[in-house]
């Protein structure tokens, strides 16, 4: 018979590994704060700008100075030459993960981060011109258009979105997008950060951090999880279907996506948000299939096993309401990470130590070569 998993401390569950001043998730149970500040809160009363502004200097900022961070943002907006090129090389076919990890690449390059001075020029820069990256390569990729990097929204929320639909997004849709943003903006020591700061700690640059951060985050246990939900809720058609295929996938052990954490017990403080906004959204378009069907596979989960949905899983009918394509789901979850990843850095830089924990042995005694024509 195979041996049972061993669950308890793997993954590095419940080690503290390191300090930090960025983040609070799960501290009874429940619960996110960035910097003191609950994310509800901050998806209630803030854009996405002011989260970005608050992770990396402390403080929210006022109005003034909002304004002043956003037109520094504003003017990054646009990409270089040689980035287009590149974007405009990428296949079609290509999973837009990898346009985004090749894009932040290509940046070490083309603006390199010279020396920790230049740190938060180089976080700025990347966090605006994500979405011009994600739109900019889409829109070329699969319609052949060499669209201007530039619009006159204020958030890059909207931004995002009026550049990959190509018309000025509606009041619901800029919001949804400032929410969504601030909710996916810091976690901790979650996988991709963890990914930024082991590179961080051996002072690497900040483009190499950020490109590692975003092949971890890739994976469907981690960020791809809300492109994985989407393909599940995809497969029904009705909430009767979506009971019955979810009932068959728990008995075949199959892992639903978009449910569970890694720190959360009882559930994950940013779904209640992101699921209200999925159910406005819903309405508003008109859908009496998506939402219900993603009800019943909510509600399959917690009677079956008292599985809630993680942050991931209204992402993806929220997302899809707002016509975003499902392989740019992830993308966006970059170009809202990116802040916490940079907040990190700078934080491992200003108390650094190298990163280098140790491993239990479990191979072979110590033996010696038998020389290769003996063998
Ligand atoms: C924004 C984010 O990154 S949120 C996370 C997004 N990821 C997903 O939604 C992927 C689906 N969920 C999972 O795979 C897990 O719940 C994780 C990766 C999020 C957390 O993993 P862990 O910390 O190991 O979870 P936990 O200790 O609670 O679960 C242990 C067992 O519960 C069960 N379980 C947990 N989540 C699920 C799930 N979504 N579907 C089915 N069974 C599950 C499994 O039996 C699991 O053991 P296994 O990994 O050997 O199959
Ligand atoms: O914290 C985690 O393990 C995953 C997560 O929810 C996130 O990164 O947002």
């Amino acid at each position: 018979m195979a041996e049972a998993k061993v669950l308890s401390g793997a993954g590095l569950r419940g080690q503290v590994a390191g300090q930090t001043a960025l983040c609070t998730v799960g501290k009874e149970g429940a619960g996110l704060t960035y910097r003191g500040y609950d994310v509800r809160d901050l998806a209630e009363h803030c854009c996405f700008e002011e989260v970005a502004y608050l992770l990396f200097h402390g403080e929210l900022p006022n109005a003034e100075q909002l304004a002043a961070y956003q037109a520094r943002l504003h003017q990054w907006r646009d990409l270089p030459d040689v980035l287009k090129e590149v974007l405009e090389r990428a296949p079609s076919n290509a999973h837009p993960m990898d346009v985004i990890r090749t894009a932040c690449s290509v940046m070490g390059m083309l603006e390199p981060e010279q020396d920790f001075s230049q740190q938060q020029d180089r976080a700025d820069r990347l966090v605006a011109m994500a979405p011009s990256v994600m739109a900019y390569w889409y829109r070329f990729s699969h319609g052949g258009q060499r669209i201007n990097c530039n619009s006159d929204e204020a958030t890059l929320g909207g931004h995002f979105l009026a550049l990959l639909h190509g018309r000025k997004p509606s009041e619901l849709e800029v919001k949804v997008m400032n929410v969504s943003l601030i909710l996916y903006a810091e976690h901790e020591f979650n996988a991709s950060t963890f990914t930024a700061r082991v590179c961080a700690s051996t002072l690497s640059d900040i483009y190499s951090c950020v490109t590692g951060a975003v092949g971890s985050l890739r994976g469907p246990l981690h960020g791809g999880a809300n492109e994985a939900a989407m393909e599940l809720i995809q497969r029904f058609n009705t909430p009767e279907e979506a009971r019955e295929g979810l009932l068959g996938m728990l008995e075949r052990k199959e892992k639903i996506m978009g449910f569970g954490h890694a720190i959360y017990r009882e559930s994950d403080p940013r779904n209640e948000v992101i699921k209200e906004w999925a159910k406005k959204l819903a309405d508003t378009v008109g859908d009496t299939k998506l939402y219900p069907i993603s009800v019943a596979i909510d509600e399959t989960m917690w009677e079956q096993k008292k599985l809630f949905p993680n942050a991931d899983f209204y992402h993806a009918s929220a997302y899809h309401f707002m016509g975003i394509p499902t392989p740019l789901f992830t993308p966006i979850f970059v170009c809202s990470r990116l802040v916490g990843w940079c907040s990190h850095v700078f934080e491992q830089r200003a108390n650094n130590r190298i990163i280098r924990p140790s491993a239990e042995y479990i191979g072979p005694e110590q033996r010696k070569v038998v020389p290769i024509d003996q063998r």
